[in-house]
């Protein structure tokens, strides 16, 4: 790998090319520590943690796919761009609608903000039907082209759950005014409702290359440049119905699950995001039934017991013990219909 990376490197000119090629688990880390205008972390769970933290830390702008590395972070994250005055830029399509329509009124203005969801391929099971669902029709997005992890956390709706952290850490607004609503046709990607009574929403296709180009956007003073994104706007001369409709917690319980946990604070989050990750990857090697993720996590997150503290040290030791326990759940539970 190193030879092949080498090789590359000096047809492409770079001065010094092993100082400039970091391999191994830490190397993200090491990248994202280097100077740059913006770091774009799209590095997929957990282990995104350390290059955001790297980013912030230098005092770079990181543009947020990996929603992970502040939802587990929480407030070492927020802290750290504080204190370097470096930005968290959303990329994930709800949290840049919201960063969006924000700026047609003040922080104190803000009602509500309005996640939407797309209800994932089983919007309108029966929790009976879904115990019987396969990972193929899980990672089957019906409107998004993404990872297994995101496309399995929407069809479970803990995307959603993350996104409603991700949402009240991002715009500093309580969880008794984030609401999730389905729209199944994922055009309006979220909105907010301001105190007059009246709601800003952001629509576009959905198209990852709009929200990626709108964070790359962004400039010195924190305005942002619309960039070129390749997207291709509505045609509002064709006919078009959008649809909206509440979450069903009954058959959906992780959504609840991962909004308690973002309450609760501290090392849930942490606890919420490994155990998840875990039971996903159970899911998908037909270890467990989907309904087996959401009870594995109740029963995570009913069992953890967080540190008085909330260290970068506490959130890997919860994340530690969070896998060690779904793994065991994974075992105890293994093909029963949990
Ligand atoms: N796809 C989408 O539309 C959206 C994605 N997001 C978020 O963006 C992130 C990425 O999602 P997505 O692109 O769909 O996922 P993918 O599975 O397509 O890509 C994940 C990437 O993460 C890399 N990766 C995984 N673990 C590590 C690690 N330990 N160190 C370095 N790199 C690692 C993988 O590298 P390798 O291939 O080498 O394993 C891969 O390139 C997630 O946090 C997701 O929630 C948010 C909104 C929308
Ligand atoms: C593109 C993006 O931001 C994803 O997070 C997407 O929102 C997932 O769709 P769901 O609404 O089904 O979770
Ligand atoms: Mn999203």
């Amino acid at each position: 790998m190193r030879a092949r990376l080498t090789e590359l490197a000096v047809q492409r000119g770079v001065a010094d090319p092993v100082e400039a090629i970091h391999l191994g688990v830490d190397a993200a880390e090491a990248v994202a520590g280097l100077a740059a205008d913006m770091v774009l972390n799209a590095i997929t769970g957990a282990a995104g943690l350390g290059a955001t933290l790297a980013s912030l830390e230098r005092g770079t702008d990181v543009a947020l796919a990996n929603k992970e590395s502040l939802i587990i972070g929480g407030s070492i994250v927020l802290d750290a761009a504080r204190a370097s005055g470096a930005r968290l830029v959303p990329v994930d399509s709800e949290h840049s609608a919201i960063a969006q329509a924000l700026r047609a009124g003040t922080h104190g203005e803000v009602s509500k903000l309005i996640i939407t969801a797309s209800g994932g391929p089983f919007r309108g099971m029966t929790r009976d039907a879904l115990r019987r669902v396969t990972p193929a029709q899980a990672l089957n997005h019906p409107t998004w082209s993404m990872g297994s992890m995101i496309t399995i956390n929407s069809a479970t709706l803990v995307n959603k759950g993350l996104e409603v952290i991700e949402a009240h850490l991002l715009f500093d607004i309580d969880f008794d005014h984030i609401e999730v609503v389905v729209h199944p046709q994922s055009q309006i990607h979220s909105m907010v409702e301001f105190t007059d009574a009246s709601t800003i929403a952001q629509i576009s296709p959905p198209d990852m290359r709009l929200p990626i180009s709108y964070a790359l956007g962004t400039q010195d003073d924190g305005t942002t440049k619309r960039l070129t994104s390749g997207a291709v706007p509505h045609n509002w001369g064709q006919p078009m119905h959008w649809s909206f409709e509440p979450v069903n917690h009954l058959a959906f319980p992780a959504l609840g699950l991962a909004i308690d946990a973002g309450r609760k604070g501290r090392s849930y989050p942490a606890v919420l995001n490994a155990a998840n990750e875990e039971l996903v990857a159970a899911f998908i090697a037909g270890d467990i039934a989907f309904t087996g993720i959401d009870k594995g996590l109740a029963r995570a997150l009913a069992a953890h017991e967080p540190a008085a503290e909330h260290t970068v040290e506490t959130v890997l030791a919860a994340d530690a013990w969070a896998r060690d326990f779904a793994r065991a759940d994974v075992a105890e539970h293994k093909g029963g219909r949990r």
